[in-house]
């Protein structure tokens, strides 16, 4: 069951931002499905829409993201993150391809003592609604044997709709048009991810018969503050920048305090890791500035 470089591969999620880039690299060998165009929670859809096409590969970079939300609305988030895996893996069966499933650094937190980065022998622990659902997704796509699941974090510099995907990134540089200062959470370490390396990645990843469970983020690790204070003064850029506590922000999900992820794994199948998050930063700010 070999995802051969020159045939086409299903992605689901499409119009996302990992979706959108992981399309654009595809080229003319993507079948892309936006979320109009496939529900990936309705069964009869899925199974319909998908079992005749000469796919070498799923990949599903569908997702109910909103991680705050989730926590008012678990029913939802459930159905997309977890539910709708057993009508991909049902389709894979049929297609007779692998699954590639994305998952999150968030499946990790619950260990607060943690200060070491996890490895995906590591037992998941997570802390939300969002978390927990992705790791009961993990655990459904990993009942198929050619599976991938693909944990990665804090993604930006995508697009969405043909425009800048939301993000960390994004948002603080929007801010900073009109602030003069900015709270940021300084207590949650973990690697922000620039999307077209981590689009990649998957791609060159897949490409092997490597089956399991990988991590999947730009080098090293940050703090939130950290990366907000960084793009800042690489954009010149006067914001001041205060650091607060998760608790001082007061989100409605709690966030890991570590969740550092170790790609070893990954750089020891496809050869090397992927670049620093500040060499990563300073591409998508480079990037971002000459349009
Ligand atoms: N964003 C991040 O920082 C991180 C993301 N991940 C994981 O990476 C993957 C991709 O994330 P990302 O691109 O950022 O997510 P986005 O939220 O940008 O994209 C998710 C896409 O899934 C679509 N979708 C939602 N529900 C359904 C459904 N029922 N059927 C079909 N499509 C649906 C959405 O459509 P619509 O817009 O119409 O709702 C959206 O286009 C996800 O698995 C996510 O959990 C992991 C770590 C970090
Ligand atoms: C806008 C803003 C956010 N924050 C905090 C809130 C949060 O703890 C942190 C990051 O905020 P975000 O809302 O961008 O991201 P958040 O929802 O925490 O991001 C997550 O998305 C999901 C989908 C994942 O899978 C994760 O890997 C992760 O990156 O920054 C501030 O402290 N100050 C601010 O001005």
């Amino acid at each position: 069951m070999i995802c051969k470089p020159t045939h086409p591969i299903v992605v689901l999620g499409a119009g996302g931002q990992l979706g959108q880039e992981i399309c654009k690299n595809l080229q003319s060998r993507a079948l892309p499905f936006t979320r109009l165009a496939l529900d990936i929670t309705n069964r009869f859809t899925v199974l319909r829409q998908l079992r005749d096409l000469p796919a070498s590969a799923v990949i599903n970079a569908a997702a109910y993201t909103q991680v705050d939300f989730a926590e008012v609305d678990p029913d939802i988030c459930y159905s997309v993150n977890a539910q709708a895996i057993y009508h991909l893996v049902e389709a894979c069966r049929l297609l007779k391809c692998p699954l590639v499933q994305l998952s999150t650094d968030f499946v990790f937190g619950g260990d607060r003592t943690r200060q070491s980065p996890y490895s995906e022998d590591d037992l998941p622990k997570p802390l939300s609604v969002y978390g927990r659902s992705k790791l009961a997704g993990e655990q459904i796509a990993a009942t198929w044997p050619a599976h991938f699941i693909i944990r990665t974090c804090g993604l930006y510099g995508g697009l969405s709709a043909n425009a800048e995907a939301p993000s960390f990134a994004k948002t603080m540089l929007e801010l900073a048009e009109n602030h003069l200062s900015l709270r940021v959470v300084a207590d949650q370490r973990c690697t922000p991810s620039y999307v077209p390396h981590i689009a990649q990645a998957i791609l060159k990843l897949i490409q092997t018969e490597a089956y399991g469970t990988y991590h999947i983020t730009n080098a090293g690790s940050t703090t939130w503050y950290e990366f907000a204070s960084t793009i800042f003064q690489r954009q010149g850029l006067g914001v001041s920048v205060i650091p607060i506590s998760s608790a001082d922000w007061g989100a409605a999900a709690a966030r890991p305090h570590y969740s550092v992820l170790s790609c070893s794994k990954y750089a020891s199948v496809c050869g090397a890791p992927l670049p620093s998050w500040e060499l990563a930063l300073k591409e998508y700010l480079d990037y971002r500035n000459s349009i």
